[in-house]
């Protein structure tokens, strides 16, 4: 199978290509000839590719950035995902597209399910819900996953960080009341190359819409980062703390949700699909960065 996949260095795009899947071709696309702040080439670019199923991963994701760089994030989010979406319309294939677990205002006490009311509360949050909106009017054969706190060897995300800090601190200091499921970048790519399978040969509509897809489980960013830590002593002996802190005691352009954790119920239910606990692929992670020479982390 073919997969067109925007975005080239993105985590959950470096981590599809990372995978050996067979039969599965994984061609990305981005910058400079797809670019979703110039999308007016995107049904060409694609179409030229010949793919069988586009997923659409690249996106503006600098969350505090976005608060005021409002357009280029709608520009991306939004109309850079309906554009992409439209393109494999076009083609007649479906695409997957992600989105996040920001576009929920984080009161709810329980995890949230697909059908719960959205609210988000950050500029990137509500760029990525109208992304999901626009995606969705763009192409019937649609699956959004959400997905939430995603890490990786890749790019840029919060275990990296913590490990980069960790380098110069012996104590950090982390919120621990925002409340979330830690998603491997390894684990999104199975999973999406399992749903494009399934997808491409059954045009079931129970198939399509919005799913949760996150990591099992469950903890807030303290928690993580403890986690993230213990392994670091485990394998080099350095010993860093982590400090609790309130998110007021943290402050960011941005706000976040307080609870966004993810019931994934429903993609286990009709695609069989259901993702490995955190701490075993925060664990492999984490261990792989180790091993790494430090100019290739
Ligand atoms: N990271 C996270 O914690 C979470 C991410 N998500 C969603 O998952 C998806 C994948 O995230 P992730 O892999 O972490 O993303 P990254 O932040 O790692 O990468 C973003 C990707 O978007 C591309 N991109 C940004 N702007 C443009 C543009 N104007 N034109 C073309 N490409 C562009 C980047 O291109 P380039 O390679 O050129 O830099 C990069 O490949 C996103 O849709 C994100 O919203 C959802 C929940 C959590
Ligand atoms: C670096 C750092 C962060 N924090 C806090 C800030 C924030 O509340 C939380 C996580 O910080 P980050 O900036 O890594 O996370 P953030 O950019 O909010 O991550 C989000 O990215 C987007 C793309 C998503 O879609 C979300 O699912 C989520 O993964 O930890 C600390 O408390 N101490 C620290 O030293
Ligand atoms: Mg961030």
């Amino acid at each position: 199978m073919r997969i067109a996949v925007t975005g080239k260095s993105g985590q959950v795009t470096s981590a599809l290509q990372a995978l050996k899947a067979p039969d599965i071709q994984v061609i990305a696309i981005g910058r400079p000839e797809l670019d979703l702040l110039a999308p007016s080439m995107v049904g060409e670019t694609i179409a030229k590719l010949k793919p069988e199923i586009v997923v659409s991963s690249a996106a503006y994701t600098a969350v505090d950035k976005a608060e005021s760089d409002e357009a280029a994030a709608f520009a991306i989010n939004r109309d850079g995902a309906g554009a992409i979406a439209a393109a494999a319309a076009e083609l007649s294939i479906p695409v997957i597209h992600l989105s996040t677990d920001y576009v929920f205002d984080g009161d709810k006490l329980e995890r949230y399910v697909e059908s719960d009311p959205v609210g988000p509360v950050s500029v990137y949050g509500r760029s990525k819900l109208e992304g999901e909106y626009a995606v969705a009017a763009a192409n019937e054969k649609h699956v959004i996953l959400r997905t939430a706190w995603v890490y990786s060897t890749f790019g840029h995300n919060f275990v990296k960080t913590m490990l980069r800090l960790a380098e110069t601190r012996d104590e950090l200091s982390v919120v621990s009341d925002q409340l979330g499921c830690p998603t491997s970048a390894n684990d999104i790519a199975e999973a999406i190359v399992n749903i494009a399978a399934r997808l491409s040969k059954d045009s079931s509509p129970d198939l399509r819409g919005v799913f949760h897809l996150a990591g099992s489980g469950e903890t807030n960013w303290a928690e993580f980062a403890r986690y993230i830590l213990s392994i670091l002593e485990e394998k080099t002996g350095r010993r860093v703390t982590v400090r609790d802190i309130a998110t007021a005691d943290y402050p960011t352009a941005a706000k976040r949700p307080a609870n966004s954790r993810l019931c994934c119920d429903k993609l286990k239910r009709l695609y069989g699909v259901s993702m490995p606990e955190w701490q075993v692929s925060t664990r492999a992670v984490v261990t792989k960065l180790l091993e790494e020479p430090k100019e290739a982390v």
